[in-house]
């Protein structure tokens, strides 16, 4: 697996597994898999509820810990700094382990507005060996730089809505500006009609792959990590199978083009939207 280096240092697959809604023993069975077909990044949030799913399906496999990047994230009710504290620490005792990888706070939650205080909290985690790496998800360019100013600290990593019909050029040149690795959430826009765009599908004709596999290597080419979830095998390995083929720049450019100003699955602006 080919790896990006974050800016702390850190090294990271350039693809992930997102493991949203795989819950209970199913779920556990399900991200097995996962690790056994290759993926060495897990990606849970507190509110998921299977922080115990993955710590229990990394114990399971019998792959080495320290081989794996677990990474979970920070709800929106718990951005008060102790809480925040607590909730990192509630996360690792869910999951059974020492450390996470990365942890990022999950939604800006702006109306709120405690989420300085929530990226402070992440900053002293780190600083006590709970969390190896910070980051955030679904945070705009007004939000990272508050943090900025507030801690000195940005994030290593902003996990943020990325397919073809919502591409977040913006976004991306703003974090790319500031050395912050964009992570790619519903990649594949949650195996919606997006996959049956027909720019996509005739390049997935044209190269002998599938349209999840046209719009995962579109990511790659962006410089964008996706973490697409599957519950079947075959597609696991399918979203994995992504380095053996280069789109050109044109091809680039059309599926560039696929985006729409309301391209957001379930408009959910970080600007608005609140997430508890
Ligand atoms: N930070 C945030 O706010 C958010 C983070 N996330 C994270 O991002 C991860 C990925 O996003 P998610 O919303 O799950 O959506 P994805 O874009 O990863 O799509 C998953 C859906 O697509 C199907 N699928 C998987 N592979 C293929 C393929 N090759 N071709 C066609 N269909 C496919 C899956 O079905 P099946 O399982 O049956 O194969 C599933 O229904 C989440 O699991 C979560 O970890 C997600 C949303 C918000
Ligand atoms: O899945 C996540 O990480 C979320 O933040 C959720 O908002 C998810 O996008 C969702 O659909 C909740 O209804």
């Amino acid at each position: 697996m080919e790896t990006y280096q974050l800016r702390d240092g850190s090294v990271i697959p350039k693809v992930g597994f997102g493991t949203y809604q795989l819950n209970g023993a199913l779920g556990v069975n399900v991200i097995v898999a996962a690790l056994n077909n290759g993926y060495r990044l897990l990606d849970s949030a507190f509110n998921y509820e299977n922080e115990g799913a993955v710590g229990e399906a990394i114990s399971k496999s019998g792959i080495s810990r320290s081989e794996i990047i677990v990474s979970s994230k920070l709800p929106g009710r718990h951005h008060h700094y102790q809480e925040a504290i607590n909730t990192i620490q509630e996360s690792l005792y869910r999951a059974q382990l020492d450390y996470y990888d990365l942890y990022l706070i999950h939604w800006p939650n702006p109306l709120e507005n405690n989420y300085v205080e929530a990226w402070q909290a992440l900053i002293d985690a780190q600083k006590f060996g709970l969390i190896r790496s910070i980051g955030v998800s679904n945070f705009l360019p007004e939000h990272l730089t508050r943090l900025e100013k507030e801690t000195g600290v940005l994030p290593v990593i902003n996990q943020i809505e990325l397919h073809p019909y919502f591409n977040q050029a913006k976004q991306r040149q703003f974090d790319t500006e500031h050395q912050i690795l964009d992570e790619a959430w519903s990649p594949l826009g949650r195996g919606n009609n997006e996959l049956a765009d027909p720019v996509i599908t005739k390049l997935a004709t044209q190269y002998h792959k599938n349209a999840g596999q046209i719009v995962l290597r579109w990511q790659l080419q962006l410089g964008v990590l996706p973490i697409p979830k599957s519950s079947h095998s075959q597609r696991q390995q399918e979203n994995l199978a992504l380095f053996d083929f280069e789109l050109s720049e044109t091809e680039m450019a059309q599926l560039n083009q696929l985006s729409k100003v309301d391209g957001r699955l379930a408009n959910q602006d970080p600007a608005t939207y609140q997430e508890f």
